[in-house]
């Protein structure tokens, strides 16, 4: 059966992964009215890195009034140029706000850690302190010794002796010290600063003699009371001159003052650390840390002038900021590579079209059924001045972003009617197959071309099919009526590379078509037992649904075709048949088999690329 029509491809851009839609790969539901694209990520797969689409890509379809026009290419080229500018603000400003960034992170942590050893410091010598304080008065409690008597005076010089800690301990009689570790002298314990819940009693300074600022603290519990010197807890080396550090007890300390301290320390710290077990925080001109005690209600801070931080910083930016600046630099230095050769092969395109640099390669589609050559796709090469060959992946991406794309077409479509001359006229059953791409649906002058081709070949419309990529069909109110002309026209249309865009079939619904292709990515997968495997099955089901042909490209083996054919596909294109090859040959080797002829071997024919 011949194929009749036009088919026009284009490159587009991706709608949003729809949420909700069937999974392909799962072969217990029904055929899937969702996109293949979709499949390939929910089916566990990545979606092969020729058939991503990029934002880019997007406007380059959807962009209002594509044209070839050089307002617009100078347009095209301004957002390059504005894009570029923007990436190498970023890249110059971002790496070095890092590496400022880091530093100052790195200085707080330095610092914070060094704070927080200060503080974890006073709190272990605090318990230990107050630890060794009440042992002594429970052993004192526990001795059963008459207050005061022999024994009893005995057995506190005998806990005084053996602490680290303890100045004095002794029996406590309406606040005053009667007798102790020091003898019988009575000694008033001053002012009682503060009683625990625990039942613990603090006494701030204890008067050793009048008149005298005692630097003794009091811990009294029962009819005992234990000395200790202030600056016990406190007795830490500090690396840093200018470090405050002070003993708090939670409960008395929160409005009153430190238990014991050294520099200068506010007493809204406490409220202002919060209820964790370790904290810290920059205030009032400080990095300040506290330590909670696991056993008692105390904690220690420790507070770092916030100038040893700001040094730190310093000193590691230094260091940092060097390094994202060269960071920034050769960020900067790879956006404009990148920018320039984009820029340089959109101006080498133009240049390539001045030169007639570009021609076509034609590669036979069959029918799978009799292995007849039933028509050709057309398909671009560009043979650079120094002989460099380019594939139309590298380059039409580029023509379509920067607006080439359709003076390109302009040239396929002479080229086209140049090659084939009067062979479609002698063989109005032969169709060519010429992609177009979504820019050139808003231009009269595709339509123009295309009649002048058929005209100048003696051709009918149904000697040409459009193909057109899946992405090209995104813009509906673009695309519904350019395909709904061709086809009143008798050119008939097809949708190229099914299933590497993000467009649904009910997208696809929209539209009046006649054929799909399938992509060659998922040919390859038939047979392999691969998630993708299922996937062809589906949009085999899924073209028959809405009563399209099917071409299936990239037909490298036999069991591929043989699969194919035996699920209703009626054409195929790929290497299985013959590869793309220059018009002359593919004419000559159509002619000599009689345009009928089974399937060729792969490689009787040499692929143009
Ligand atoms: N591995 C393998 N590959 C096979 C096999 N059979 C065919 N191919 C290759 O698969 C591509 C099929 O074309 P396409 O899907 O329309 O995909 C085309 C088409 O979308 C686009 N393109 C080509 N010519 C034009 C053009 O004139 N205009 C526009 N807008 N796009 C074009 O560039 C794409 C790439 O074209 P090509 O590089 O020529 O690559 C061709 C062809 O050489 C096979 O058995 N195995």
């Amino acid at each position: 059966m011949p194929i009749t029509g036009i088919g026009m491809a284009a490159r587009s851009g991706p709608l949003p992964c729809k949420p909700g839609q069937p999974r392909l790969c799962d072969t217990r539901r029904k055929p899937p009215t969702g996109h293949p694209a979709a499949a390939w990520q929910h089916c566990g797969m990545t979606v092969p890195a020729r058939h991503r689409r990029t934002p880019a890509t997007i406007l380059a379809v959807n962009g209002p009034g594509i044209g070839s026009s050089i307002a617009s290419q100078l347009m095209k080229q301004r957002a390059v140029f504005v894009a570029t500018s923007l990436a190498v603000l970023v890249a110059l400003t971002v790496p070095p706000w890092l590496a400022l960034r880091e530093a100052r992170q790195q200085a707080y942590r330095a610092e914070a850690d060094l704070a927080l050893g200060y503080a974890s410091d006073i709190v272990r010598r605090a318990d230990d302190t107050e630890k060794q304080a009440l042992a002594g008065i429970d052993q004192l409690a526990r001795s059963g010794h008459a207050p005061c008597s022999a024994a009893s005076q005995a057995l506190m010089r005998h806990i005084d002796l053996t602490s680290i800690y303890l100045q004095a301990i002794g029996h406590v009689r309406d606040g005053v010290l009667v007798c102790s570790s020091m003898g019988d002298e009575p000694v008033p314990l001053g002012a009682q600063v503060f009683r625990s819940s625990t039942g613990v009693t603090l006494y701030a300074s204890v008067p050793l003699r009048d008149g005298v600022k005692s630097p003794l603290l009091g811990f009294q519990k029962g009819n005992f009371a234990a000395l200790i010197h202030r600056d016990l807890p406190l007795d830490a080396w500090t690396a840093v001159p200018g470090v405050s550090l002070a003993m708090m007890h939670l409960e008395f300390s929160r409005n009153g003052p430190p238990v014991t301290h050294r520099g200068h320390i506010e007493r809204s710290w406490l409220a202002r650390l919060g209820e964790r077990r370790e904290a810290t925080i920059v205030m009032d001109g400080h990095l300040v840390a506290l330590v909670r005690s696991r056993q008692f209600p105390t904690a220690g801070i420790a507070a770092v002038p916030v100038s040893y931080l700001d040094r730190r910083t310093s000193a590691l930016a230094r260091r940092f900021v060097p390094a994202g600046v060269i960071a920034g630099l050769a960020l900067a230095a790879a956006i404009c590579m990148l920018a320039r050769r984009q820029l340089s092969l959109a101006s080498a395109l133009r240049q390539g079209l001045r030169r007639n640099e570009f021609f076509l390669a034609y590669q036979p589609i069959v029918e799978l059924a009799t292995g007849r050559w039933v028509g050709a796709e057309a398909l671009l090469r560009w043979r650079r001045s120094n002989g460099e060959l380019i594939g139309p992946d590298l380059f039409i991406p580029v023509a379509e972003r920067t607006g080439t794309i359709t003076k390109l077409t302009e040239r396929v479509l002479e080229l086209v009617a140049r090659d084939v001359g009067d062979f479609l006229a002698r063989n109005p059953a032969f169709h060519i197959a010429v992609n177009l791409s979504a820019a050139d649906l808003n231009l009269p002058v595709t339509r123009t071309l295309l009649d002048k081709l058929l005209a100048d070949a003696g051709a009918t419309p149904s000697n040409l099919i459009v193909e057109m990529t899946e992405r090209a069909l995104l813009d509906i109110a673009t695309a519904k009526p350019v395909i709904a002309s061709l086809r009143s026209g008798g050119i008939e249309v097809a949708v190229d590379d099914f299933g590497t865009g993000y467009s649904s079939l009910s997208y696809l619904e929209s539209f009046e078509l006649d054929f799909l292709k399938i992509d060659r990515a998922f040919t390859e997968a038939i047979g392999t037992r691969s998630p993708t495997d299922q996937v062809v099955h589906h949009i085999i089901a899924m073209a028959q649904t809405m009563k399209l042909r099917i071409i299936a490209e990239g037909v490298e083996t036999e069991a591929q075709a043989e699969y194919l054919l035996g699920r209703g596909v009626q054409f195929a294109q790929g290497w299985r048949f013959a590869r793309a090859m220059p018009w002359s040959e593919l004419r000559a080797a159509f002619e000599q088999r009689g345009s009928g002829s089974s399937r060729a071997p792969a490689n009787d024919l040499a692929d143009v690329r």
